[in-house]
């Protein structure tokens, strides 16, 4: 119905093969490759259908991992779908994490100071000044950060059950705030996607490849341009990783690759709001949907998103003919004049909109 080629002003778009009447569904994914429900919201939200019942907490808890649910049937089906797709690994991974970062951040927060996370990580990696000093100013400082961070790496061998060698420093680390701790559920959910993809005669279903994630536009160097503490975050997610993470796993838990995530989660990520959408939804949290990440946007869009469950639906909002550029709006801000509709365009993902709306308003008005 629609096919992913070069667009003039922003990269690719996808574009109408035939003609499409109004109210035909064009594309469905099932479920994100990778999800986080944001940490106020993770009781509240089932972490299958992302259903939110005005803040009370869901009812069915999963044994392992901190994953709430409506019911047992959308625990039930989490388990099949998404925790036995990936070899139970899932559960296992957010187990890993939240115990980590919940005894960490207790420790901290109770000022004894020495902590003893686990035993059973068999990594001791943490450099010693990973607290970064400032900010980085260009993408050269980004990369010599993350150089410097996979330098230290490679140099320092792997001890099986080494016993901590800083461990105030390894619970500085490891207490991570709010977001990295969502950060690092949703890294954490695409490595182990990566790492079932690469075994032999995988069969994951397209939605969760790591190959079709990976071809995904990034956006790193404009996410630490606007926000350059950014930063320091990630770094403290990939070396949290690199602490917790299953063997298996441990050999996708690269810097390349974590921060091929975190870039591409920034201005590739579709906002978990809140049913049904209002200004005054909720933000519950984030989801990435690959194949659904080459709609642009447009100010006067021919199709319009929806979230049905944990499904993503897009639907013509009109007639579309062959070879038109099919559009979805980002964000609510429609109804917003030119300049501010463009300052949160540009603000919150990163570009100056090109679409036929804008062109013609910036005509209108001479700019
Ligand atoms: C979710 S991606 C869309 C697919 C992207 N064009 C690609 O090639 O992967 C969002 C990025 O596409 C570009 N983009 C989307 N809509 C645009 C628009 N109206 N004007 C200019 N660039 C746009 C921007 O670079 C934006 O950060």
């Amino acid at each position: 119905m629609f096919r992913v080629a070069p667009t003039s002003y922003g990269g690719r778009g996808c574009f109408a093969v035939n003609a499409i009447p109004k109210n035909t569904t064009i594309h469905h994914v099932p479920s994100p490759f990778t999800a986080a429900i944001n940490r106020d919201f993770r009781k509240e939200v089932c972490a299958y259908c992302f259903a939110y019942d005005l803040g009370r907490a869901m009812k069915v808890r999963l044994d392992v991992a901190s994953l709430w649910f409506c019911s047992e049937e959308c625990k039930d089906t989490w388990i099949v779908e998404e925790d036995h797709a990936c070899d139970s690994l899932i559960s296992a991974v957010l187990e890993k994490i939240d115990v980590a970062v919940a005894r960490a951040r207790k420790t901290m927060q109770s000022g004894r100071g020495i902590a003893t996370p686990s035993e059973e990580y068999d990594v001791d990696y943490v450099p010693e000044d990973i607290i970064l000093d400032g900010s980085p100013e260009s993408a050269e400082e980004i990369e010599e950060v993350w150089d410097s961070i996979a330098q230290r790496i490679a140099n320092s061998a792997p001890v099986a059950h080494n016993p901590l060698k800083n461990p105030m420093l390894k619970v500085r680390l490891l207490a991570l705030e709010e977001i990295e701790w969502d950060l690092a559920r949703l890294v954490a959910v695409a490595l182990v996607r990566k790492y079932i993809e690469s075994k032999p005669n995988s069969s994951l279903p397209s939605h969760f490849s790591w190959t079709s994630f990976y071809q995904l536009e990034p956006h790193e160097v404009d996410l630490l341009a606007r926000v350059p503490a950014l930063l320091e975050s990630h770094v403290r997610v990939f070396l949290l990783l690199l602490l917790v993470m299953p063997s298996e796993i441990l050999p996708h838990v690269t810097v390349e690759n974590v921060r091929a995530v975190v870039a591409r989660e920034a201005a590739n990520a579709f906002g978990i709001w809140q049913l049904p959408l209002t200004s005054e939804s909720e933000f519950l949290g984030s989801a990435i949907f690959p194949s659904a990440s080459y709609f642009n946007h447009s100010c006067d869009p021919n199709v319009i998103k929806s979230r049905d469950g944990r499904s993503m639906k897009f639907t013509t909002a009109r007639d579309v003919n062959p070879g038109e550029e099919l559009c979805i709006s980002y964000g609510m801000m429609l109804d917003q004049p030119l300049e501010s509709r463009r300052e949160t365009l540009k603000e919150q993902w990163y570009f100056d909109c090109g679409c036929d709306r804008c062109s013609q308003e910036l005509a209108e008005a001479g700019l």
